[in-house]
């Protein structure tokens, strides 16, 4: 079975205008009540891709609902633990640029905590377990350690996807896979990455540190893959890009959904990079058709390594 959690769920509301000013009043004609957050969009692009999937985390009030029944009728199971409070809207504004407003993520107690933990303790081995999202301040780190390790005591697949201080505290629970964008891998390090190969170079240091699959996502320029054995780098379909929200949680679905068929990381790492283009080119997330459509077009060469000037 494979579980998302979403510590921090959102509706994301996406709103479309041609053209958008702060600090005036603006009127969108056409908008969006997508259920976000990061898990919650890796168990929605995994139904698309025929894969089902449980989403775990915290959801509360009328939005919490919304969202519950919003997956529901996509088919898709839940088993939200009570955030206590209501879940937060984000706010996408699609326009010349794209411009997000995210609200702060659940304050959590002891209790609450503990749901998860029964929850993460019936898992079983070969399960796959998605932490996703940002990861609140009010939870302490070394709650998702000890999930995390117990994860891979037990031989769960851990994926993390997550950003900030609680990517880099995490880091050497040995997760699966992870999947940071290039301005979260150059947080990890105090630098900044333009390049595939300064891209190469960081993930590499990772992979050092015991994660089985690090991909690094780029957005148009595609994404790089680094495991102990192999170094690809993906250059992305070309296309216009509609809304990118939700590209790199499904680069993560693409690449749970091809693993678990063929085992071979490769053949994940252009399935994943040809979901994340498929959502970036449509309004809500890809279709199974769209990423078939694009899957030839994703060109994945070995890395030859040359000069890395960071
Ligand atoms: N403008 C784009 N054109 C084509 N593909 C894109 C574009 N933006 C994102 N993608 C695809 O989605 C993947 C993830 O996007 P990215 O923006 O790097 O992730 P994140 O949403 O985590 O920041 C990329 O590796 C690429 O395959
Ligand atoms: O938990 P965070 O970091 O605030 O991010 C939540 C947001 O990220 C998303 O999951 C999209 O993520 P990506 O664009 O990185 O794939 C939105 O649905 C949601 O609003």
């Amino acid at each position: 079975m494979i579980y998302t959690c979403t510590i921090t769920p959102s509706i994301d509301y996406t709103a479309y205008l041609p053209k958008f000013e702060s600090g005036t009043l603006n009127r969108s004609e056409e908008v969006y009540y997508y259920p976000g957050g990061k898990g919650i969009n890796v168990s929605r692009v995994l139904s698309r891709l025929g894969l089902k999937s449980r989403a775990l985390g915290y959801a509360g009030g009328f939005t919490g609902r919304y969202i519950e029944e919003f997956l529901a009728t996509e088919g898709i199971e839940t088993d939200f633990i009570d955030a206590g409070d209501i879940t937060r809207i984000n706010v996408k504004i699609k326009s010349e640029a794209e411009t997000e407003l995210n609200g702060p993520g659940p304050e959590l107690e002891q209790h609450q905590l503990e749901q998860l933990t029964d929850k993460v303790a019936t898992m079983a081995e070969g399960d796959w377990f998605v932490l996703a999202g940002s990861l609140p301040a009010s939870v302490p780190i070394q709650f998702f350690k000890d999930l995390a390790v117990s994860c891979h005591e037990r031989g769960i697949h851990f994926v993390l996807d997550t950003s900030g201080p609680a990517l880099e505290a995490l880091l050497d629970t040995q997760p699966f896979l992870i999947k940071p964008n290039e301005h979260e891998l150059g947080e990890m390090f105090g630098v900044t990455i333009t390049t595939q190969q300064q891209a190469f170079h960081y993930a590499s240091l990772l992979v050092e540190r015991g994660i089985q699959h690090v991909v690094v996502s780029m957005g148009g320029s595609g994404a790089i893959y680094v495991s102990r054995d192999h170094r690809y780098q993906a250059k992305a379909p070309q296309g216009k890009a509609v809304n990118t929200v939700g590209s790199g949680d499904s680069l993560v679905s693409g690449f749970i959904a091809s693993y678990i068929q063929h085992q071979d990381p490769k053949q994940a790492f252009r399935y994943g990079v040809a979901s994340g283009s498929a959502t970036a080119f449509r309004s809500d997330l890809c279709e199974l058709a769209d990423v078939e459509r694009l899957l030839p077009e994703v060109s994945i060469t070995p890395f030859e390594e040359k000069d890395v000037t960071q």
